[in-house]
């Protein structure tokens, strides 16, 4: 194997080969498995971020080693502030996947649908452990790339009666809306979009505040998803404050979360400690899932790879 060239899995191929319902149980289990820090398990450090002055973005770099199961992988990605507006991306991800052994490039897979699919995934994760098991109204603040992903998985695993989306402009989330075939509501404002829900998911390229405590329903659920900078945010301190905080990574959340740096909020606990039963999962309270991002793009890309050779193919 460590004289062969890497193999180029894109877009297409990875779209054709991840499916929520495989994804999903799969994450629970490396959430699980990160949140008792054991080394052979998940190495995952917080990712190293270089800026790009010039460009007003980041160059994020993720590793992650799963000892126990043979996989090396890290995760480039390049992120920016297009809060001005720009037909560019805000977001650009490849995933490359090393043999741990030989240390040599195995696999260049693109970044963008497992970005896609795994955040949104994991926000899912978050509401099955945290939001009201009755649950009827979903909100979505934004209307990009993670709107869409999370549009998709949440109405595929849950029976929400209603969806909420607000966008930055008017034509925005009613583009949206006729995207998904018409089966979400355009909101005037984000407070519309918001109040009375029982889920919310945050995915906006924001640095300040669109979700305000004032406006969420006691007991809601808000799966946190954009402003991942240490100085950018989604949500204000009475909404940080009031409401009990999870994350995907602990570690993560406190070096690069805007909303938990400088409001001062707690973390709870990980999803990953909800998983393996040492912390609660507070159903009754209105809670905070804050996610980076930080955790688990190995694991997606450890199982498209089999996935793409057919059962045949060891690693
Ligand atoms: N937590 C994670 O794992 C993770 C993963 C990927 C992306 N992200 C973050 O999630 C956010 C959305 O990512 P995406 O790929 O969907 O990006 P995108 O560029 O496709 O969409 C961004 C959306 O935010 C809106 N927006 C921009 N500035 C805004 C503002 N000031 N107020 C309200 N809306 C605003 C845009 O109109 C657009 O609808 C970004 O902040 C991105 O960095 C987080
Ligand atoms: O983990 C990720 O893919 C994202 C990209 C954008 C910024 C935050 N983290």
């Amino acid at each position: 194997m460590s004289g062969s060239p890497p193999v180029v899995i894109w877009e297409h191929e990875v779209e054709r080969l991840l499916q929520y319902r495989e994804l999903i149980p799969r994450l629970e289990e490396a959430l699980g498995k990160f949140s008792k820090r054991d080394s052979a398990e998940v190495i995952q450090p917080v990712r190293s971020t270089v800026p790009l002055q010039k460009h007003d973005g980041f160059l994020g770099l993720m590793p992650t080693y799963m000892e126990n199961d043979g996989v090396l992988s890290t995760k480039l990605v390049c992120f920016y502030n297009r809060e001005a507006g720009s037909s560019l991306p805000g977001v650009q991800a490849t995933v490359v996947l090393l043999d741990p052994e030989y240390g040599n490039v195995k696999a260049v897979i693109d970044g963008e649908v497992i970005t896609a699919m795994r955040t949104a995934a994991v926000s899912a994760i978050s509401a099955k452990l945290l939001m009201h098991p009755e649950a009827e109204v979903l909100a979505i603040l934004g209307t990009g790339k993670q709107a869409l992903s999370h549009y998709n998985v949440f109405t595929e695993i849950f029976p929400f009666k209603e969806v909420r989306v607000w966008g930055r402009t008017r034509e925005g989330a009613e583009r949206f809306v006729r995207s998904v075939g018409g089966a979400a509501r355009a909101c005037g404002s984000a407070e519309e979009a918001v109040r009375g829900a029982d889920v919310i998911v945050t995915v906006t390229g924001s640095t300040k505040p669109v979700l305000f405590g004032q406006w969420v329903k006691p007991g809601a659920h808000v799966a946190a998803v954009g402003a991942c900078r240490p100085d950018w945010r989604e949500m204000d301190d009475v909404l940080m404050k009031e409401a009990v905080v999870y994350a995907d990574s602990r570690e993560g959340a406190i070096a690069e979360s805007g909303d938990v740096v400088l409001s001062g909020a707690e973390v709870f606990a990980e999803l990953g400690d909800v998983i393996n039963g040492t912390k609660p999962a507070l159903r009754e309270k209105t809670t905070v899932f804050k996610s980076l991002g930080e955790l688990m793009k190995t694991e997606p890309t450890s199982f498209i790879i089999p996935l793409h050779y057919g059962k045949s193919f060891s690693c």
